[in-house]
């Protein structure tokens, strides 16, 4: 009989061991032990009981498995046939691949930084063109040496960014004596915080440089590091810089006096800025570090010293954080010009985003979305503050700000801020959180447990949002986010669950039911949830998802947190919310007592017979593409089959539209959202599957057409646009009978456009596009109207008019009969000898 030992090693390795391999074992059954009576042959699947000797393992897809096979008692070998040496470079290979990995990831925050620093000048042309005078003026002079090397020291010396430090940083250890004495008895301490704050040192305090890096208690652990800096001018650092001189090291950072601080030129130390010392005595100016640190003394040091610390794991642990324990890695790309010119560009930009933080607070820009408060001034994981920068984000938005301290303190919150302004983040944040703390009290648990659940209502906001954790997650190795949804394969699920790793699930409600109530164990993972999330929570309140919720709800644990997130929460979702909401919830609103949408986004109706619909929207896409050469537009239909309609008609026109509905299948919906999200000169025609929540950036124009559900509804459509701060335009399009929604908007910005003259040429060719429409389409829109309207308290209370209205829209779209309909939806719909209503026979 072949036995198997397994062997957990600590780095994951996958390469060797395909973890979806089903393999076929005639192993001990680990229920019936006896050799004697061997068990027959099985199916192991990797998630099943394995049997070492006496031992049994459960591989829950955390750990990764070496298999390696014992020959009664011969010669050992290793998966694949390899022998020992094979099997040892086997993973010095691995362990190459993955530094080069780590590398890229650095690269990619470089880029990333970029793409920010676009994205925040389309954001604000005004800013760019200021900027571009700025740049052409004469007086413009790159970001100074002083500014550069304190933006840097600034995110080197922030507690917990150790791992931002070089590996030749070594263990954290307490100056010698020698050392300490020949610090004080030259030089007198400097605040090296009051450098980095931004404070700018007089020529006394800079000639007195400088010292201890942090006498304040709540920086312990900086205490037991020294720097050493050298002051000299803009032009002799400069000159060093031009030589190429610099060469990246941050072992010791001794803050030391330059005795020639005065610069060639004569100029004081006022113009000075930090400068190290070389073994020969030459200056230098520090070296950078991919992550922002400063090279010290000790570069050119003793090279055995060196190669020692290289032999060591770096001490720069991140404490409770660290989960990946990897190695830094030399970051040796750093030396290229292009990486160190992009690295400046990155902090220059992070200097901008914050001056523009900081006027936009002086001139009290109620609009802007961003708070003063930084990522990495909360309480969260360095790793995911590193994973946020590598996203661009630096400072919290306001929504961020106000809920993700209440978040962690464990409250349970119901949170209102308006479209666009960050949520996400401000409840994934919190949730990776919970999985961290969660996960080192859980490291025995048979079942892997799953720690957080977020609920949405749509499938693509439950990608949307399955993406940004995992941009979130990047460095947490083994935290892992699924999505759940409807249009997928509930195997394939399954599959996952059993596979992958997966502490926080985002799903939808039905989908997420049929999990617990396959009875494969699911429910029991769900035991362990530590936090609920509900985001567009007033939706899932709604009564559309109010029994399916109440179900779920019952299949927590009782004792969790929960968080409701929502741009619009009416009166009565928040009298139910405390169907998951503890009693003493708090409750944080950032919309405050003004409108719930955004100043910047131009709101205005318009009124027309339903007829001329079509060719209004047609005439309002080609004014806004003539005017807006990027646009970006969304359309917005009451149903699928009315999405379904006004598509046909616009592609038949040769627009560049795609859309998105319920009816379409689920990979197509996702194909177009992510065209969406990426492509800018189209036209997004849709149904409610992307009025909430979707994050499609700089969408220019959205047309609503036809009376939105509610009010709710109406705001969230229109959020589409002016995310993030920008602006955006807004139009409703209604019917002279819709025009009673408007009092629910009384208390928006909203004005009335006047109907724009059409052309009777444009008519015809809408009339000759429509004819060449799909009949069945055209069918499935009047049932869908129908359907609609007569759901509308407002408009479906008076049949007769609702079905004469109807029989208007049918002749609007080229029907020359009124479509039949099913006489038990004739029943459901109380159409029952309402004239005009044609019943199959
Ligand atoms: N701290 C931040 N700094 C910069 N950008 C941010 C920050 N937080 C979020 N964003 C960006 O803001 C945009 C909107 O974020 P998000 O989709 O979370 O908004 P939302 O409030 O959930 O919107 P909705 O109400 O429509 O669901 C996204 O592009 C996101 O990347």
């Amino acid at each position: 009989m072949t036995v198997y030992d397994i062997d957990f090693i600590g780095e994951r390795a996958e390469n060797v061991y395909e973890e979806k391999q089903t393999i076929n074992l005639n192993l001990q059954n680990p229920q019936n032990p006896n050799p004697r009576t061997p068990a027959p042959p099985r199916m192991y699947s990797s998630s099943m009981i394995f049997l070492q000797r006496s031992r049994i393992f459960r591989y829950n897809g955390l750990h990764s498995l070496t298999f390696l096979r014992h020959m009664g008692g011969g010669p050992r070998t290793f998966p694949g046939g390899l022998n020992k040496w094979q099997w040892k470079r086997l993973h010095e290979k691995q362990a190459r691949q993955k530094e080069k990995r780590l590398l890229d990831q650095e690269k990619q925050l470089y880029q990333a930084r970029v793409r920010s620093e676009i994205r925040s000048k389309i954001a604000n042309p005004d800013s760019s063109i200021h900027d571009q005078n700025v740049v052409n003026s004469p007086n413009y002079k790159p970001l100074s040496p002083k500014e550069h090397i304190k933006a840097l020291a600034d995110r080197f010396m922030k507690e917990g960014a150790e791992d931002l430090w070089n590996e030749a940083d070594g263990p954290i250890r307490s100056p010698s004596p020698q050392q300490i004495s020949r610090i004080e008895s030259n030089h007198s301490p400097i605040n090296l915080r009051r450098v980095i704050s931004g404070q700018s040192h007089t020529a006394s305090t800079a000639s007195n440089q400088v010292s201890e890096i942090s006498s304040d208690p709540g920086h312990n652990k900086w205490n037991t590091r020294r720097y050493s800096v050298y002051l000299c001018s803009d032009n002799q650092y400069n000159k060093l810089l031009s030589a190429r001189h610099y060469s990246v090291r941050t072992s010791r950072f001794n803050y030391r006096k330059n005795d020639s601080s005065s610069s060639e030129d004569g100029t004081d130390d006022d113009e000075g800025f930090l400068m190290t010392k070389t073994k020969d005595g030459n200056l230098r100016p520090p070296r950078l570090s991919l992550a922002g640190s400063l090279d010290g003394e000790g570069s050119d040091g003793d090279e055995d010293e060196v190669k020692k610390k290289k032999m060591m794991t770096s001490s720069a642990a991140l404490g409770k954080y660290d989960i990946k324990k990897t190695k830094r890695i030399p970051l040796k790309f750093l030396e290229g010009e292009d990486d160190l010119s992009l690295h400046v560009q990155a902090i220059r930009n992070e200097f901008n985003k914050r001056r523009m933080a900081e006027i936009g607070g002086e001139k009290g820009d109620d609009d802007s979305i961003l708070s003063p408060k930084r990522f990495d001034e909360c309480n969260i994981s360095p790793l995911t503050t590193k994973a946020l920068t590598l996203a661009g984000y630096v400072q919290m938005t306001k929504v961020q700000d106000a809920t993700i301290s209440a978040c962690l303190e464990g409250k349970d919150a119901l949170v209102k801020a308006k479209t666009g302004t960050g949520k996400s983040a401000a409840f994934l944040l919190p949730a990776i959180e919970t999985v961290l703390k969660a996960s080192i009290n859980n490291t025995a648990k048979r079942v892997p447990p799953i720690f957080v659940l977020i609920l949405c209502p749509t499938r693509e906001l439950a990608s949307q949002i399955t993406a940004e954790a995992n941009v979130l997650l990047k460095y947490h190795d083994g935290i892992g986010v699924q999505t759940l949804v409807g249009g997928t394969r509930f195997k394939d699920d399954q599959k996952r669950l059993e596979t992958e790793p997966c502490q926080i699930i985002v799903a939808t409600p039905g989908r997420l039911l049929d999990h617990i109530e396959n009875k494969s164990g699911f429910s029991a993972r769900l035991m362990g949830l530590k936090m609920l999330i509900l985001d567009e929570a007033d939706h899932l309140l709604d009564l559309g998802f109010r029994k399916d919720m109440e179900k779920i709800v019952d299949c927590l644990p009782r004792n969790r947190q929960s968080l409701l997130f929502s741009a619009t929460l009416p009166k009565e979702v928040r009298r139910v919310s405390q169907l998951s909401l503890k009693r003493e919830h708090a409750y944080i609103n950032t919309v405050g007592l003004g409108p719930e949408t955004h100043d910047k986004v131009n709101q205005s109706y318009l009124l027309a017979p339903h007829e001329q619909h079509f060719q209004i929207v047609h005439h309002l896409l080609k004014d806004h593409i003539f005017q807006v050469p990027n646009y970006k537009v969304i359309v917005f239909c009451t149903t699928a089959m009315m999405t379904s309609l006004m598509f046909s008609l616009l592609r038949e026109m040769k627009m560049n539209v795609r859309e998105i509905h319920s009816r379409k299948p689920q990979l197509y919906r996702t194909r177009v959202s992510e065209e969406f999200k990426e492509e800018k000169q189209l036209i997004l025609i849709t149904s409610d599957v992307s009025a909430r929540g979707m994050n499609y950036p700089d969408v220019s124009l959205v047309i609503q057409v036809g009376v939105p559900v509610d009010r709710e509804q109406y705001i969230n459509r229109l959020g589409r646009t002016g995310r993030e701060g920008k602006g955006g335009e807004g139009i409703l399009l209604l019917a002279p009978w819709e025009e009673y929604f408007l009092e629910e908007l009384k208390d928006l910005p909203l004005h009335k456009s006047s109907s724009p003259h059409l052309d009777p040429d444009m008519r015809i060719k809408i009339e000759k596009s429509m004819a060449k429409v799909d009949p069945s389409v055209k069918e499935a829109a009047y049932h869908a109207w129908l359907g609609y309207y007569n759901s509308i308290r407002e408009i479906g209370r008076d049949k007769t008019t609702l079905v004469e209205l109807a029989k208007s829209f049918c002749d609007s779209i080229g029907l020359e009969k009124v479509p039949a309909l099913f006489r038990k939806t004739v029943l459901k719909m109380g159409l029952k000898d309402i004239p005009g209503i044609r019943v199959r026979k």
